[in-house]
């Protein structure tokens, strides 16, 4: 797992460790790492030509005592000095290896023709939207062939919560320094990350249990079937899913949970959805229902239920979520059972485990009160947290880096996954998925994740046209290509 830890607690390190050791140790150790990775992504040190964008406080110093390192390997380094002061003994070191500073108006030239770029605007100090001019030199690494290293984290992401309001830097790589901070591993920021690469400064001792960790294949331990597995032991999963109206959610979140390794797959629902996904999974042990709160008397035993896609938000649906959250048994609601959520949030109060997977007009839904879509996904970190702390649940925010929470345990960041999983129907192949996990014994956390990483995988690989020669290799897909790439994600693991 790759950890992050939340801004305040890197200072607090950062401070602990300094009043130990002589000053400044900090700093050159940090451009000294900063400067070995530009030596390694640079074809040639000596001759090549740098540029630094430099703000006014330590993360630019930084960036000029690695530009003094690299000068002195033969680079042609330049410094833009983005405020009215920059780091002075920085500043110095670098004029005294030979870089020098250019004036405003010959930024937007030597970064187009540079061949690395250094941006050293802002770091872990840098709080709301880039001004000016940070936000011009900023936006000028849109636009060039040069590899450009973001020092720390790249300007104009906020480093606790990836927010991104206004310019920031694209970088290729991103050197940070002690231990990765959050807003370098989720969206928007991450995106803006490129590489990251971690730089040891001796903080290990001096950082608390991180707050944030991504998720590595090594991490999740999917229970296989050994010889002595069976169809119930390997988990059955109920699935109340589908109307008269919405049938399709119902027949991919089978699919979904019949690829997840269920041992069987009972579903529950109205004539409609019970025979076409009789027609689509013969696999599938399949009961019709009633829209009451009797209705799974009917149904037969399992081990976690998954209740909400297609459902419709009614009373037949409020009475069909109230009966899977009264059992004693695990279980995830998703997609119309979280709506119906938002108003009967009396039902969470229970014992046994239960799973939320929305997305962020989802989650708004249930947070009522202040929470606003748009803020959620500028700030999903923030949200899932709140969200695990207030609903009692394990959550996973859905979009653009899935993240899942549980309360008091660090936030999990998902790998995987490709934007082109935007398209209706996937999250109904997760929720499946991620019931089949729960029905095979996994707890509610390992379950989330674990179906988030094959989720994002699956849609990976159906995504990709391997062998095509295309140029991007990447094609659009349907939630039923992820259905059929979950095989090939599973075999990755094993
Ligand atoms: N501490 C340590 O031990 C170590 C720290 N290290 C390094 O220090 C970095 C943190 O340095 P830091 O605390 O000086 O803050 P930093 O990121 O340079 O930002 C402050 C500057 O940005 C400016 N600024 C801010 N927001 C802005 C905006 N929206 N728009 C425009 N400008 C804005 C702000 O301007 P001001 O608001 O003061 O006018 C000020 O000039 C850290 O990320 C790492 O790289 C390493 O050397 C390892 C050891
Ligand atoms: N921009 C994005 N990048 C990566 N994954 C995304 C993005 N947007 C959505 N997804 C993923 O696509 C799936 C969509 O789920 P959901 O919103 O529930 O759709 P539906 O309800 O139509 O099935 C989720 O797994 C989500 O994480
Ligand atoms: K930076």
């Amino acid at each position: 797992m790759r950890y992050a830890h939340e801004v305040g607690k890197v200072r607090a390190a950062e401070q602990a460790l300094m009043a130990r050791l002589p000053e400044g140790t900090l700093m050159q150790r940090a451009a000294a790492g900063l400067a070995a990775v530009c030596c390694r992504l640079l074809p040639r040190v000596y001759g090549a030509h740098v540029v630094l964008l430099v703000g006014g406080g330590d993360n630019g110093g930084d960036a000029l005592y690695a530009g003094a390192r690299l000068a002195r390997r033969g680079a042609r380094v330049e410094a833009v000095l983005a405020g009215s002061k920059a780091h002075p003994q920085g500043l110095a070191a670098l004029r005294e290896a030979g870089g020098r500073v250019l004036p405003a108006d010959r930024a937007e030239p030597a970064v187009r023709h540079a061949d690395l770029v250094i941006d050293g605007l802002t770091g872990i100090g840098g709080t709301g939207a880039l001004r000016e001019p940070y936000a011009a030199l900023a936006r000028l690494t849109e636009d060039t062939d040069a590899i450009v290293v973001a020092c720390d984290v790249p300007s104009g992401v906020d480093a606790g919560t990836g927010r991104v309001d206004g310019a920031a830097v694209r970088a290729d790589v991103t050197v940070t320094f002690g231990t990765c901070k959050p807003g370098l591993l989720i969206d928007p920021g991450a995106a803006r990350c490129g590489t990251v690469e971690l730089i040891d400064i001796g903080l290990g001792a001096d950082l608390p249990d991180p707050d944030v960790v991504a998720v590595w294949p090594e991490d999740l331990h999917i229970p296989l079937p050994s010889p002595e597995s069976d169809k119930y032991r390997r988990g059955v999963v109920g699935i109340v899913a589908g109307s008269e109206r919405y049938t399709g959610a119902a027949v991919l979140c089978v699919g979904g949970a019949v690829r997840g390794g269920a041992g069987m797959v009972r579903f529950a629902s109205v004539p409609r959805p019970v025979e076409l996904v009789r027609q689509r999974w013969p696999e599938a042990v399949t009961t019709i229902i009633e829209r009451t709160p009797a209705a799974l008397e009917k149904v037969g035993r399992v081990q976690a239920w998954v209740v909400g896609p297609g459902l419709g938000t009614d009373r037949g649906a409020e009475a069909l979520v109230e009966a899977v959250l009264r059992t004693e048994l695990p279980v995830l609601v998703d997609a119309d059972g979280l709506t119906v959520l938002a108003r009967r949030r009396d039902l969470l109060r229970r014992q046994a485990p239960t799973v939320l997977t929305p997305h962020a007009g989802e989650l708004a839904r249930l947070l009522g009160r202040d929470a606003r879509r748009e803020e959620i996904e500028a700030r999903r970190l923030e949200h899932v947290r709140r969200a695990a702390a207030e609903l009692s649940a394990t959550v996973l925010l859905k979009g653009s880096t899935t993240l899942i929470a549980e309360q008091d345990r660090p936030v999990r960041v998902n790998p995987t996954g490709t934007p082109w999983l935007a398209t209706a129907g996937t999250g109904d192949v997760l929720s499946g998925l991620i019931g089949a996990l729960l029905a095979g014994g996994m707890t509610a956390l390992e379950a989330a994740t674990a179906g988030a990483y094959l989720h994002g995988l699956a849609g990976r690989l159906a995504a990709s046209a391997a062998g095509s020669g295309a140029r991007t290799g990447q094609a659009p897909i349907g939630a039923h290509d992820v259905v059929t790439a979950l095989p090939d994600a599973f075999r990755t693991l094993s």
